[in-house]
């Protein structure tokens, strides 16, 4: 048996970043940006005013009592005539600063009788000038990789920006393995129960960014995988589910073998995930997780996520960890790197009392993983120890 950092060592050399593919701005949020995008104007295009007030010069401030107002300055509508000694213009939020003015004083602090504006008290210091390109110039970069978060969307726009150069969302086959499935909705006979792991890893791969497929279920013969792994060789990753263990039905490892399975790892010291496959197959990257249900969606968040996140063009990383205090003793660790089911609240961290892997109700519950190296002693409530967030 391996250990998790090395198959996870391995699972990152069976993945390289994808090609990218150009997406419109509107259709590119929660994307990875492949490329720098580079801004093609200044914003403000000019210098702005930040109030609704009269564009004024700072040089007369101190020694006129009176300003002539001139001309008006509105949003998408300049004046374009200088402001001279003692002049103003009425200008309003977002509108351009005329020349020769410097200055916006706010209309709460004036008084207006025709023509003529004065000061009612005091105007304090703000200039209320949003000066040109002072939230960002052309020329600046928005750069890549990054995962488009809608204030990007918002910024790109901004800057002209109308189409995104993404990573191509990985393709990713998941099937779920055993005459004991159906799938979720239809009647299962009484011998019977329903695939719940492909939904899972679906719905966690889908929201990285991949485009997960839950092929049909493959029945426990040869034929049914050898159709479904057929079904699924054009894709960036082949995810099998369940039929990795040492059983007389489980025949995932069997099968790829022979369709050609360059075979990196089976079985590494990790509870739960014991049973973990990997390899290449043809062109794809193949994974072979656990049946037993928190087994399959533990290993989704410990190795497929860092591989899909490889794939999107981010660094080959384990998935970050956080640390927090533990609220109760916990016994020895075993041999294999335990990710127990827990309960971050409070900054706190707590243990699930039941850790059998079978249990979704108790990894729904769950909101990180305490992680436990092999062998780990004994720890004492209020020991510091890592937990990865779920
Ligand atoms: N003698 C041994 N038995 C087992 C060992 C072992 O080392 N020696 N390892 C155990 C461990 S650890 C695990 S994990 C499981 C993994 O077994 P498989 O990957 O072969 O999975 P299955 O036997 O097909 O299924 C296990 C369990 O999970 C249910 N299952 C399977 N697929 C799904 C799905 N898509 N959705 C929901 N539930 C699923 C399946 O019905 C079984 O109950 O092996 C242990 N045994
Ligand atoms: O190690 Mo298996 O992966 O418990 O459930």
């Amino acid at each position: 048996m391996i250990s998790v950092g090395a198959a996870l060592e391995q699972l990152f050399e069976l993945v390289t970043p994808l090609d990218t593919e150009t997406v419109p701005l509107v259709e590119a949020s929660g994307r990875v940006m492949a490329q720098d995008a580079i801004a093609e104007r200044d914003q403000p295009p000019f210098s702005a005013s930040a109030m609704d007030g009269y564009a004024v010069r700072s040089a007369d401030i101190s020694e006129a009592t009176a300003f002539k107002v001139i001309g008006e300055s509105a949003a998408g509508h300049a004046f374009d005539t200088e402001i001279g000694p003692n002049q103003c213009a009425r200008i309003f939020t977002g509108a351009p600063l005329p020349a020769g003015a410097d200055r916006v004083i706010i209309q709460e602090d004036v008084t207006r009788d025709g023509d003529t504006i004065k000061f009612t008290g005091d105007i304090g210091t703000s200039t209320h000038i949003r000066a040109q390109a002072s939230d960002f110039a052309i020329g600046d970069a928005l750069t890549a990789p990054r995962r488009l978060r809608p204030s990007d969307i918002a910024l790109l726009a901004a800057m002209n920006v109308d189409k995104v150069t993404v990573y191509r969302k990985p393709d990713i086959a998941l099937i779920s393995t055993g005459d004991e499935l159906v799938m979720p909705g239809e009647t299962p006979g009484p011998d019977q129960i329903i695939a719940s792991n492909t939904f899972g890893l679906k719905a966690m791969l889908d929201e990285l960014g991949a485009n997960a497929r839950i092929l049909p279920i493959a029945r426990d013969n040869r034929p049914a995988l050898e159709l479904c792994f057929d079904l699924a060789k054009d894709a960036d990753l082949i995810v099998t589910i369940g039929g990795a263990s040492v059983g007389d039905h489980d025949l995932v490892g069997k099968v790829a073998a022979d369709l050609g399975l360059d075979q990196k790892f089976y079985k590494i010291a990790m509870r739960p995930g014991k049973p973990l496959m990997a390899g290449k197959l043809q062109n794809a990257a193949f994974v072979g997780l656990p049946g037993n249900p928190v087994s399959a969606m533990v290993c989704g968040h410990v190795f497929l996520k860092p591989m899909v996140l490889a794939m999107l063009g981010f660094p080959a990383q384990a998935a970050p960890r956080l640390e927090a205090p533990i609220t109760a003793d916990i016994p020895a660790n075993g041999p294999r790197e335990h990710y127990m089911r827990a309960h971050l609240k409070d900054s706190q961290i707590t243990a699930e009392s039941r850790q059998d892997s079978a249990l979704l109700s108790v990894f729904a519950d769950a909101n990180a993983l305490l992680v436990r190296p092999p062998h780990d002693g004994p720890r004492k409530a209020g020991e510091i120890m890592d937990y990865l967030p779920i």
